[in-house]
């Protein structure tokens, strides 16, 4: 077997992200349908049999390497080895902004677990490595599991949709949002009543929301501003707890003219909502 592997780290988007209630410890219950898009980083990993230790190549600017869910998903899965293992050099190309609400360090870690998992030649299922996923961070077990899904509890309890695999807008204001912070404002609503089924996605999905959209509308006028603009071409909407939203569209080229005319001073880009996550897709192909 080949000692290096290079794997891709898409994004999510929230297509909606409703908050049902808050847990006993202070965590909040969502219902949020998790559609992967066709973009996001790169994550190099290569074996190194003569030495034990697991390292970044180039470390994230601003993430020191013990709090990198890189590494502490690796370090995490080494714990499942009853065997020594041969150490790994990890390297990133990121290119998903950090904290915008398209899950780009949860996903990282998902694709380190199912990479090393794969590399290492554990044999863990991925019931194992979602649960493993699950202590890392809300979002990691989607991203393991590799299925579009309808997600509750904190987003670990997940049923596999096939919403329309249309093609996105997503632009990044220029502002950084915290989740903890969206989490704690006083005026997020947090009483939507809960849907029973996953919803199907057939026809108009105008009745679901992103509950944190209007606290978040308030304290970022750069989002609001942005979501304004957006909104002129059809229906848009944050994704996590932002920063960045997304306007949904049948056709790449509709995206993209819209996307050519975007103010100065957002960035972004276009891709395609997937089902099926680009990780699964390629270790499919590796088989
Ligand atoms: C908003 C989503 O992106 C939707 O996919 C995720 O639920 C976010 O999940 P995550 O990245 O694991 O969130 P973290 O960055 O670890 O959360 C930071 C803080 O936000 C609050 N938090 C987060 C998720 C959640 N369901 N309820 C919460 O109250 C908690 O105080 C937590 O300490
Ligand atoms: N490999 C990593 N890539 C990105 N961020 C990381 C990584 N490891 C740790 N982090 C930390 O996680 C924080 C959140 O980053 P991330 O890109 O996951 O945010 P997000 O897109 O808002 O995610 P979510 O939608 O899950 O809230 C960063 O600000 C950073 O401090």
């Amino acid at each position: 077997m080949s000692h290096s592997l290079t794997l891709p780290s898409p994004a999510k988007l929230n297509l909606f992200l409703h908050i049902v209630g808050r847990r006993h410890d202070g965590y909040h219950e969502l219902q949020t349908v998790f559609q992967f898009l066709d973009y996001g980083d790169d994550i190099t990993f290569t074996l190194t049999p003569d030495q034990p230790d697991i390292r970044l190549a180039r470390p994230i600017p601003g993430v020191p390497d013990d709090d990198n869910l890189i590494i502490r998903a690796a370090r995490a899965l080494a714990t499942h080895s009853r065997h020594s293992l041969p150490g790994v050099v990890i390297d990133i190309e990121k290119r998903l902004p950090m904290g915008g609400g398209l899950g780009g360090g949860s996903s990282n870690a998902a694709t380190t677990l199912v990479g090393l998992n794969h590399l290492w030649q554990l044999g863990l299922s991925l019931d194992q490595l979602a649960e493993i996923g699950l202590g890392l961070g809300a979002d990691v077990p989607v991203f393991v599991r590799g299925h579009a899904a309808f997600g509750e509890g904190v987003g670990e309890r997940l049923t596999p949709v096939n919403p329309p695999e249309d093609w996105f807008l997503v632009l990044k204001p220029a502002c950084n949002i915290n989740t903890g912070k969206i989490f704690s404002e006083e005026g997020l609503t947090r009483d939507t009543p809960k849907i029973k089924i996953a919803p199907a996605f057939e026809g108009d999905a105008s009745r679901y929301r992103n509950d944190c959209e209007d606290v978040v509308r308030q304290l970022y006028p750069e989002v609001h501003k942005s979501l304004e603009w957006l909104s002129q071409f059809g229906p848009a909407r944050l994704t996590g707890t932002g920063a960045c939203i997304f306007g949904r569209f049948p056709t790449e080229s509709a995206a993209r003219i819209i996307w050519e005319s975007k103010p100065s001073g957002i960035t972004g880009f276009v891709a395609k909502g997937v089902n099926i996550s680009p990780l699964h897709k390629k270790l499919t192909e590796l088989k």
